[in-house]
């Protein structure tokens, strides 16, 4: 496997981006959409990111970049168009074993941002290992349009029934013919697609009787 795919929880936590161009923007919304705080360092920045610093957590430097504006940063990403200032991001980031992504070299960074598909708490993230960023936007797109209908829905309900079901049941191979049976079960799919929560009820019951016990 050329990369590791993990989800990050960066709610609260600071973010470097170095650069305030196009890309800078685009990767500042998508930090911003999963609650990171941002430190950016450029000498001047696109006016939707002078938008965003004025709704969001960002501190804003328009200084030349020095090593230290890594500190208290959870991971980097050198977005400029200097090939020579991306490198030295990268470098300093690796240095203190923290993160870097690097938008015009991969062959520099320890990570790549996928392209999303954000139907939270399902997430779909597609990489082509930054061979082609226009396919992973192409099967991004070819995949939501498969997903199963009502998919987020019941996704939410099984994280409202998943304690119930763990406090019900000991054995593993029973809670996992539960949750299997629970997915594939087209009544109570039909159900929480139709947001019918009377039948959505007798659904699950009749489940738990069935499948749990
Ligand atoms: C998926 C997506 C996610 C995101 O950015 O959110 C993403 N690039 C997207 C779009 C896109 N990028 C580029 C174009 C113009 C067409 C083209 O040149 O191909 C378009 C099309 C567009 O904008 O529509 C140009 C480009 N991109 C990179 C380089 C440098 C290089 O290849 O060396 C250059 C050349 C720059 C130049 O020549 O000047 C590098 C990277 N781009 C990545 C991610 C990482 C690999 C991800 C993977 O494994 O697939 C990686 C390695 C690093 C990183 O950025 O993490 C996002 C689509 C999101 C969406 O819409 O859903
Ligand atoms: N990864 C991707 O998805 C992707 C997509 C398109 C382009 N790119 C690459 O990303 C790079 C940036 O593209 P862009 O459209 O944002 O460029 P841009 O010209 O819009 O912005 C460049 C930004 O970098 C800042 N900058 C330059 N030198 C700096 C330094 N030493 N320190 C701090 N900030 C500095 C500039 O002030 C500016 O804000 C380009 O090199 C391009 O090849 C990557």
């Amino acid at each position: 496997m050329d990369y590791f795919p993990l989800f990050c929880d960066l709610k609260g936590k600071r973010c470097l981006i170095v650069g305030g161009g196009q890309v800078a923007t685009h990767k500042a919304r998508g930090l911003l959409l999963a609650g990171a705080t941002l430190r950016l360092v450029a000498p001047s920045i696109t006016s939707e990111l002078e938008l965003l610093c004025a709704e969001h957590d960002i501190e804003w430097l328009p200084v030349p970049l020095i090593k230290q504006h890594l500190t208290g940063c959870w991971l980097a990403i050198a977005a400029t168009n200097d090939a020579a200032a991306n490198r030295l991001v990268s470098q300093w980031a690796t240095a203190e074993q923290k993160f870097c992504n690097c938008v015009d070299d991969p062959s520099c960074a320890s990570f790549i941002t996928p392209a999303i598909i954000d139907c939270s708490p399902v997430i779909i993230a597609v990489s082509c290992g930054g061979h082609a960023p226009v396919y992973s936007k192409i099967l991004k797109q070819h995949l939501s349009e498969q997903l199963p209908a009502g998919m987020r829905e019941m996704v939410l309900l099984a994280g409202v029934l998943r304690e119930r079901v763990n406090q019900s049941c000991d054995s593993r191979e029973r809670k996992r013919a539960f949750w299997t049976m629970f997915f594939h079960h087209a009544p109570l799919r039909q159900a929480v697609s139709e947001n019918n929560t009377d039948e959505i009820h007798q659904q699950v019951e009749s489940l738990f009787q069935n499948a749990l016990f």
